[in-house]
C-alpha cells in the first residue's frame, strides 16, 4: 500500500518516505520528484530574474532561469545547458546553494536546486520568458516568485553579501 497523502511526508533525502495509519514506512520511487536546476546569475549587485510567459506552466510568475535534469546529466550540465537554450549565454558557475522542495501538487512535486553564477560570454536574449528584471538586495520580493523559489530568494536575502563575494 502507497499512502498518498503529502502533508506525511516525513523526509525527502531519499525519494519520499511515508508513514501510513499502521506507522508503516513506504518509499515511493524517485521519479516523483522533478529535479530542476536553476541560475542565480549575479551581475553589477543584481541578481537575474525572468518571468515564465503565459504558454509555459506557472505562467506569470517570475523564477530564475534553469529548467528539468534530464536522464543522465549532472546539474551542473544542466544548468549549463538550460542557460544556452532560454539566454543564449555561457555562464560560470559559482557554488552550489541549499535545494528548495515544494509539492505544487500529488503529483508535481519539484526539487529546486539553485546555482550561484556570472555570464561567461553573450548578451541575453529570452527565448521562453517574456520579461526580466535585475534585482538589488533590497528588491528581491519586488516580483511575485514561484512558490518554490521563495526559500531559495529568502535565502539568498540573508546571504547576499557572501554569495556574491563567493563568486568573483
Ligand atoms: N527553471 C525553473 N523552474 C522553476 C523555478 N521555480 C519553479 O517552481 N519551477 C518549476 C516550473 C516548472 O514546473 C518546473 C521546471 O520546468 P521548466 O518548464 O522550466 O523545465 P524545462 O525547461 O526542462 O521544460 P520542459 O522540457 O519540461 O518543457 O519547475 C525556477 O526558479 N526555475
Amino acid at each position: 500500500m502507497v499512502a498518498t497523502d503529502f502533508t506525511q511526508i516525513t523526509t525527502f533525502n531519499l525519494g519520499f518516505t511515508f508513514k501510513d495509519s499502521e506507522e508503516d514506512f513506504y518509499i515511493l520511487s524517485h521519479h516523483l520528484m522533478i529535479p530542476v536546476t536553476c541560475a542565480l546569475i549575479f551581475q553589477d549587485q543584481k541578481v537575474l530574474a525572468v518571468r515564465r510567459s503565459q504558454s509555459m506552466p506557472l505562467g506569470g510568475f517570475w523564477e530564475f532561469p534553469g529548467g528539468k535534469i534530464e536522464k543522465g546529466e549532472s546539474p551542473e550540465s544542466c544548468i549549463i545547458r538550460e542557460i544556452k537554450e532560454e539566454l543564449g549565454i555561457e555562464i560560470k558557475l559559482g557554488e552550489l546553494l541549499p535545494a528548495s522542495d515544494h509539492a505544487y501538487s500529488t503529483e508535481k512535486v519539484i526539487r529546486l536546486i539553485p546555482f550561484s553564477a556570472i555570464i561567461h560570454s553573450g548578451e541575453i536574449k529570452l527565448h521562453e520568458h517574456d520579461q526580466l528584471s535585475w534585482l538589488g538586495a533590497n528588491e528581491l520580493f519586488e516580483v511575485t516568485w514561484a512558490p518554490a523559489d521563495i526559500p531559495i530568494v529568502s535565502y539568498l536575502k540573508e546571504h547576499w553579501i557572501s554569495i556574491i563575494n563567493g563568486i568573483k
